[in-house]
């Protein structure tokens, strides 16, 4: 545990989240972001021990000080009546477990890193406050033109960040048909768009920003928007956010932030490396938790199946049958996605593909026909594997066993969602290193699978670690159930990278520099 510690503080980079100026100056804010909401008062006088209960019963792990109470119904968060009203037209009743603890949380003003199974609902963990925060702020002084946003959202892909979005869109013109609301304006940052539509939305003003790192950080440089009064910070997908290389632009970001703001941080996995640094750059905060982060969603059948590399296709055609569509193939690679939607298209299944190489417009088109049921496969890399919910997928097929197993919990995720069950097969062979298969086989011993013959006879030095109070103990890097960080290959990797950066930072391709 010592030496995890130490790997951890060494990785642990929490300027990441903070401005240079906040840096330099050595701001550090003590309290919270007052809100003006308060939970109803018989809520408010309910004994730690009744809020206890309550948590214990939904499995919601809390850490932090002055934790906020949970709350089991929606009226009692005081949402505004047409929100109530949305959130019954689209069956949505009683709040998920995330739901429970996070909305209180957020509403009350705290910093927040939520971690809940992939489909178990935090989008409107987040995106309900917002908009409660961008109507208080109407209120209170009315934004004009080129001022906000007030809240912004990122996302690590286009995908999302428009899913997101049309989430964000749609509550806030529930409340459009009232006059009693102030309007509220939101806006998808993507890259891919013709920024000028972008921009003529942003010279009326607008209260919410959703957006991928690359784009906004654009926009933010070319001063077409800007932060000075924003003071809500959403990063959807953290760990993927943080860990993605989108570090550099994260920092970019945060640095156009005039004053505090509230930061919170969602994910399925979040291994504790980033919990780590984020924890200490975030204003006292709480961290709620369902399930162990990195867990597997327990409504995903998991099936393993050992299958040569040549004997993919057919098996795949097979696997198809198993359930009726929608379904989803991901692939790591984006040759393999294209030539596994050409066989596809071949053997006449109705299948679309995306992946990172291709146009936004045939990305968006990809996932809107698949979405609305026109077709019945979606192939895809990773960049569908996070955060995309798609209506009622039936069944996850993995080509390939991704190298990281965060990937892999992603991308079973997409089926299983809110309640509902799906099943996932996950083609394995020798091709994958023994550390991914060990990952592998744990997450399934976790969530009470079938370890298929393969992967059972594999023994490793961890088998299945615990920590002291009898949790499944994860790797601090990457979340990897089959080994520790001392053998994380992630770290290993990364480690590489980072010295590759190092030496073509100091020394270029070839040469010295100057000073050397
Ligand atoms: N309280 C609720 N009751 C019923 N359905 C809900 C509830 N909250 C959200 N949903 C629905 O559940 C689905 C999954 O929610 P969401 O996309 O927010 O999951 P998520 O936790 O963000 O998953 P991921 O980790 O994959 O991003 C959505 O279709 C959403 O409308």
């Amino acid at each position: 545990m010592e030496v995890e510690k130490e790997i951890i503080e060494s990785l642990s980079d929490r300027k990441t989240l903070l401005s240079v100026r906040e840096v330099a100056k050595s701001i550090q804010y003590s309290e919270p972001l007052p809100t003006g909401w308060k939970p109803p008062l018989a809520i408010r006088s309910r004994s730690r021990k009744v809020c206890e209960n309550i948590r214990k019963k939904r499995r919601i792990l809390v850490d932090g000080e002055d934790i906020p109470p949970p709350i089991s119904n929606f009226k009692d968060m005081r949402l505004p009546e047409p929100i109530l009203k949305k959130l019954a037209e689209k069956g949505i009743l009683k709040p998920t477990p995330i739901q429970v603890q996070a909305l209180p949380v957020i509403l009350s003003g705290r910093d927040m890193i939520g971690m809940a199974a992939t489909g178990s609902g935090k989008t409107l963990a987040f995106v309900l406050p917002i908009i409660m925060m961008a109507i208080q702020e109407e209120y209170m002084m009315p934004i004009l033109g080129r001022e906000g946003p007030f809240g912004l959202v990122i996302c690590p892909s286009r995908e999302l960040a428009k899913q997101t979005y049309d989430v964000v869109e749609e509550f806030v013109e529930c409340m459009r048909k009232y006059n009693n609301y102030p309007a509220i304006r939101s806006m998808l940052c993507i890259g891919g768009v013709d920024m000028r539509s972008q921009l003529e939305i942003l010279e009326r003003s607008v209260h919410i920003v959703v957006a991928t790192p690359g784009r906004l950080k654009d926009m933010l440089a070319k001063k077409k928007m800007n932060l000075d009064n924003c003071r809500y910070l959403v990063l959807d997908e953290a760990d993927r956010i943080l860990d993605l290389g989108f570090e550099d632009e994260i920092r970019e970001v945060i640095n156009y932030f005039r004053d505090q703001r509230q930061t919170l941080l969602f994910s399925a996995t979040m291994p504790k490396k980033i919990q780590t640094f984020a924890r200490s750059a975030l204003v006292k905060p709480v961290i709620v938790n369902v399930g162990r982060a990195g867990a597997a969603s327990l409504n995903v059948i998991q099936e393993v199946e050992y299958v040569k590399q040549e004997a993919k296709f057919l098996c795949l055609l097979q696997c198809l049958q198993k359930t009726p569509p929608p379904v989803l193939v991901f692939s790591e690679s984006k040759a393999d996605v294209d030539n596994i939607h050409e066989y596809l298209i071949l053997k006449r299944v109705e299948a679309v593909s995306i992946h990172g190489g291709k146009e936004n417009e045939e990305r968006q088109h990809a996932i809107s026909s698949f979405k609305a049921g026109r077709k019945d496969v979606l192939v895809a890399t990773d960049v569908a594997s996070k955060g995309l919910d798609f209506p009622n997928i039936q069944h996850v097929i993995n080509f390939d066993m991704p190298d990281q197993i965060e990937n892999y919990i992603h991308r079973i995720g997409r089926t299983g969602r809110c309640g509902k069950t799906g099943i996932s097969t996950t083609f394995i062979n020798s091709r994958q290193s023994e550390t991914t298969l060990l990952d592998l086989k744990h997450v399934l011993i976790e969530a009470k699978q079938r370890i298929p013959p393969v992967l059972a006879k594999l023994s490793d030095e961890t088998e299945v670690a615990f920590d002291n109070a009898r949790q499944f103990k994860d790797c601090a890097n990457c979340g990897g159930l089959g080994h520790s960080i001392q053998s994380c290959p992630k770290l290993e990797r990364q480690n590489i990278q980072l010295a590759a950066r190092y030496m073509s930072h100091n020394f270029g391709t070839g040469g010295f520099k100057a000073e050397f």
